[in-house]
């Protein structure tokens, strides 16, 4: 048995069994809105696990689920070695999204990663901690500000409505998804002018562990 997660709920879900169903293959819920499990018609020996998105990654690791759809950025955060542990089968061309980092907008002097390395000096010898970014993607944005050798930080944990944080003064920045901008825009919120951390899309997955021939039958199945 093939047990494909997808997340349940939202835009995510409709679109990517709308992907599903341009490759032949129907993805449904067995019961009301409120039962997470389903089925897939068109196919033998699958079966439709809805499971939180930010789950996905780990039970694609713990071989539970052979195939799962999710965000690359969920894959890479949640995963440390993740090339190790999972096979990226094929980008789905939704769910696109990236990992910025964005300061207030009244910080009219602090416009790319050298103004913020410079401001979080300062920070820490005025403020006496260390300036707090608000993210739940903690190893991405750890990983990126070393590489560019931003070091007089924390990072605040915050598992949703980031962009609050700055304005709540629990936060000075915050890193977090963004699509449209506007939830940023709407926060006085001001991206820093540097290549995202992250683009990221909804992509399925294959555990490393899956791999043998009912797995590639599926995949064959699917022209991947
Ligand atoms: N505004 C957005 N536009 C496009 N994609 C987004 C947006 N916000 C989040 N995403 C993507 O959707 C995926 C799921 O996001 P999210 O982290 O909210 O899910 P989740 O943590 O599983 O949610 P929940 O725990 O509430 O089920 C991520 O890969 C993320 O990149
Ligand atoms: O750039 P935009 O189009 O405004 O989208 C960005 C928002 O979308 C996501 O939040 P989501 O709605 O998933 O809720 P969350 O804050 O609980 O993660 C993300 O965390 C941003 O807050």
């Amino acid at each position: 048995m093939i047990r494909l997660g997808v997340p349940s709920k939202g835009r995510l879900m409709e679109q990517t069994f709308d992907w599903f169903a341009d490759r032949g293959l129907r993805l449904s819920r067995s019961g009301s809105d409120r039962e997470y499990a389903g089925r897939v018609d068109g196919i033998e020996g699958m079966a439709l696990v809805l499971l939180s998105a930010g789950e996905i990654p780990r039970e694609l690791a713990a071989g539970r689920i052979e195939l799962g759809v999710t965000g690359t950025d969920l894959v890479r955060e949640k995963l440390a070695g993740w090339r190790d542990v999972v096979t990226e089968v094929a980008p789905m061309g939704f769910g696109h999204a990236d990992l910025i980092l964005a300061v207030p907008e009244c910080w009219r002097d602090c416009r790319d990663l050298d103004d913020l390395a410079a401001i979080a000096r300062d920070f820490r010898a005025e403020h006496g901690f260390r300036l707090r970014i608000a993210t739940k993607y903690h190893r991405l944005v750890r990983a990126w500000l070393a590489a560019h050798e931003v070091a007089d930080y924390q990072l605040v944990d915050s598992q949703g409505a980031t962009e609050g944080t700055v304005a709540n003064q629990t936060a000075e920045a915050i890193a977090d998804i963004t699509s449209s901008g506007e939830t940023l825009r709407a926060n006085n919120l001001r991206i820093l002018d540097a290549p995202p951390i992250l683009r990221s899309q909804a992509t399925l997955f294959a555990g490393r562990a899956a791999d043998g021939p009912a797995l590639r039958a599926v995949l064959d199945r699917l022209a991947l």
